[in-house]
């Protein structure tokens, strides 16, 4: 059996010579200047957020929320207008000041807030401190993997220097990310410190901002004793606005169905309840400590749901997963929204964050892998796949921060009457009863649109997955491999269509590399000639020296390898779950002996039907090219039904293109003389809309190997 690692590129073992990125100088001195700065970074967003609470402390309900509001939407807003402004100051400054300069300034920043102690003032720091995340964050990610020396000796796969940038690239995203829950706790600490200590809110938030930019020098003085940060190089940071607007199903972006709508639920139970928090807690009786613990519980529960996500239910689903990870989310939101107790909302609410990291993970890993995995892991800041479902998340977020708290004063606390006592819904709380509605509704498109098991029920599914198995309806138990008729398999089965010379070959090939790198399982195979009988039939069809061949005869003849074919490969390999990616399917038949030889198509479509008991495949590539074009591309020799005449390939092509049109969804057509990486690019991008999960997932478990990868 053939065990593929495709899909953990990265060995665990660092070549010789640098065995690991902690014996690199420069990156282990990096690595803790950045985790302070980013610890700071997170810090602002409680300790701005805490002194517009406290600078309004006299107003009404609704001014308060509003400026809530307006600092988080401040804060996000650079990222969502200006990123792509902010990769090219990245590229043209050099890293070390960037970094140094960054931090520097947002020291300043955030020291004047509380000398100043004005509102506008926070709000113009909550924009100034967003500006200058946004300009350090590419900057921070893409210097760790800079430090790594070229040359390396690259003794296996991922070693030497690209495998350890990547290593150093995933280890800075770690950093940062990591930095949110440590800064949510010393927001906590210094919340409780500070109750402890002083009466009045505004001393208490003044104990925040100078910790806060106490953590911003240290971050500048750590990386003023660094001499060792390489330069500048050019660093692409797209605009969220723009790849939203290109994205979507069929976009450029390639996003699969579901993605959108499940990073949108995700990411706007995230941002409302970061956006109701500090006043939530505060209706609840918590204040900046229960604030704090809000936040500990959303960022740690995010984090964990990442970790989660591709372990969890290991025989379940990721598609379906997806969707019923925001759908978990948005439930738990609820209960926060609905349950007026501190502990009951800071747990929910680590619920909802675990299952906005679930999503995340099912979304980014299973739904959108990267199409090159080795170009994105050299990409310094952010792998192109990722980049549409973040900027999705990034929007949501924004407007969720800077809607939920305003949207909550203007609803203000209501007091229900139900008969035998009353229940009093905070303003908080219904705004955050709203984005749950919302995200649910998320959820449920998510799941409808990207659940590749329709039809099997949900319940027995999930409880079989608990058991750690993948569930099989009553019914659809393997059978029989001599009944083509009753194929009930769980792999997908992809067949590549089209004229003479028009890339088929070359492009099944391809996507066989592309599928197995990504761990899966693959059998390409072709017709005429894919078995030993096969073989033997092909050689009778395409002889030039077969003469006289009756039209029924010749159809009968692919018919009859046909079923052999799926008997024998096609049917085997899907019934194991394998990707079968087919040179020639059934169309071939219909294009070639009934549109070309001008017999009734439906005839030779029933003896197919017959002949495959029926197997379609999930996706047909229909590589479209003029004949003439097509035929100049074939060195070798034409065979039998290449020499026949050009009107024949034209009707041959008419009549690939009437099957497409009349199945336009089961089909991916393409203008086959255009370059091939670009047709492979966009076949890649369809295949991902049907892969299941890498079953080798659940397999592996079991089996301690990958099912066997082999060519027929
Ligand atoms: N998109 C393309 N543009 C130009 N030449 C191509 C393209 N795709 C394939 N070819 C070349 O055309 C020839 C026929 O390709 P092949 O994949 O064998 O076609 P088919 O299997 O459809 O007959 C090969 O020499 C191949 O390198
Ligand atoms: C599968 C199939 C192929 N054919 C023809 C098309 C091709 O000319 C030939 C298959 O030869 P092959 O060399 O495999 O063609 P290509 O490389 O273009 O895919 O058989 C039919 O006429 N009917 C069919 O059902």
């Amino acid at each position: 059996m053939t065990r593929t690692d495709a899909t953990r590129p990265y060995p665990a073992a660092p070549p010789p010579g640098v065995s690991s990125l902690s014996e690199l100088g420069p990156f282990r001195r990096l690595r803790p200047a950045l985790s302070l700065s980013a610890v700071g970074q997170w810090l602002t967003v409680p300790a701005l957020t805490a002194s517009a609470v406290a600078l309004t402390q006299g107003e009404d309900a609704a001014a308060r929320a509003q400026a809530v509001g307006v600092v988080l939407g401040l804060l996000l807003l650079p990222a969502v207008l200006l990123a792509p402004l902010a990769g090219l100051l990245a590229a043209r400054v050099d890293r070390r000041v960037a970094l140094l300069g960054a931090d520097a300034l947002r020291f300043v920043i955030v020291l004047t807030v509380p000398l100043l102690d004005m509102l506008p003032w926070t709000f113009a720091a909550a924009f100034l401190a967003g500006l200058l995340s946004l300009l350090w964050t590419p900057v921070a990610l893409a210097a760790p993997p800079a430090l790594v020396p070229d040359g390396l000796p690259d003794d296996g796969p991922g070693g030497g220097t690209s495998g350890l940038r990547a290593a150093a690239r995933r280890s800075a995203l770690r950093t940062v990310s990591a930095a949110a829950p440590a800064a949510a706790a010393l927001f906590t600490v210094l919340a409780l410190v500070g109750a402890g200590i002083f009466d009045g809110a505004g001393e208490r938030t003044d104990l925040v901002l100078y910790a806060n930019a106490a953590v911003f020098l240290l971050a500048a003085v750590a990386v003023a004793l660094i001499k060792d940060v390489a330069g500048a190089e050019p660093v692409h940071v797209p605009s969220p606005l723009a790849l939203i607007f290109r994205g979507g199903r069929g976009g450029r972006t390639g996003a699969p169905r579901g993605l959108g709508a499940a990073v949108t639920g995700a990411a706007l139970a995230a941002g409302a309840v970061t956006g109701a928090a500090r006043l939530h807690a505060a209706g609840l009786g918590g204040g900046d400590a229960g604030y704090g613990a809000v936040l500990l519980a959303l960022t740690a529960g995010l984090g964990f749901g990442i970790f989660l996500g591709p372990r969890v239910l290991r025989p379940f689903s990721r598609r379906r997963l997806l969707g019923l990870a925001v759908v978990a989310g948005a439930l738990a939101l609820i209960v926060t929204a609905l349950v007026g107790n501190l502990p009951v909302a800071v747990v929910a609410t680590a619920l909802t964050g675990v299952a906005a990291g679930v999503a995340w993970a099912c979304g980014t890993s299973v739904l959108a892998p990267p199409a090159d995995p080795e170009a994105e892991a050299a990409e310094p800041v952010e792998p192109p796949s990722r980049a549409y479902p973040r900027a999705v998340a990034l929007v949501t977020a924004f407007v969720a921060v800077a809607a939920v708290p305003p949207l909550a004063g203007a609803l203000g606390d209501t007091r229900i009457d139900l008969g035998g006592g009353v229940y009093d819904l905070a303003g908080t709380g219904a705004a955050l009863l709203i984005a749950a509605v919302v995200a649910l509704l998320a959820g449920l498109l998510a799941y409808r649109r990207a659940d590749d098991r329709r039809g099997v029920p949900l319940v027995p599914d999930l409880r079989a997955a608990l058991r750690g198995e993948v569930y099989v309806p009553p019914g659809e138990e393997p059978v029989e491999a001599d009944e083509p008729a009753a194929v009930r398999n769980r792999g997908v089965f992809i067949a590549f269509e089209g004229g003479e010379g028009a890339g088929k070959t070359t492009q099944a090939r391809l996507a066989a590399i592309w599928l197995r790198d990504h761990g899966y399982d693959v059998v390409t195979t072709q017709e005429p000639g894919a078995t030993k009988i096969g073989m033997r039939l092909r050689a009778m069809l395409l002889d030039r020296e077969t003469t006289g061949l009756s039209i029924r005869a010749e159809s009968l003849l692919y018919a009859a390898d046909r079923a052999d074919h799926v008997t024998n490969v096609i049917a085997p390999a899907l019934d194991r779950g394998a990707i079968v990616v087919s040179d020639r399917y059934v169309d071939s038949s219909l294009a070639y002996q009934g549109f070309g030889r001008q017999q009734p198509v439906d005839e030779i479509a029933r003896v197919n039907e017959w002949a495959t008991g029926g197997l379609v495949p999930d996706l047909t590539v229909l590589l479209e090219v003029p004949p003439r074009t097509g035929l100049n591309r074939l060195s070798a020799p034409a065979d039998r039904i290449e020499s026949e005449p050009q009107d024949f390939h034209e009707r041959v092509r008419g009549g690939f293109r009437a099957l497409a049109d009349a199945e336009p969804e089961r089909y991916l057509v393409l203008d086959a003389s255009r370059p091939q990486a670009e047709l492979s690019r966009e076949i890649q991008y369809r295949i991902r809309e049907i892969l299941p999960d890498p079953i080798p997932l659940g397999t592996e478990d079991a089996t301690h190997t990958f099912p066997a990868i082999r060519d027929v």
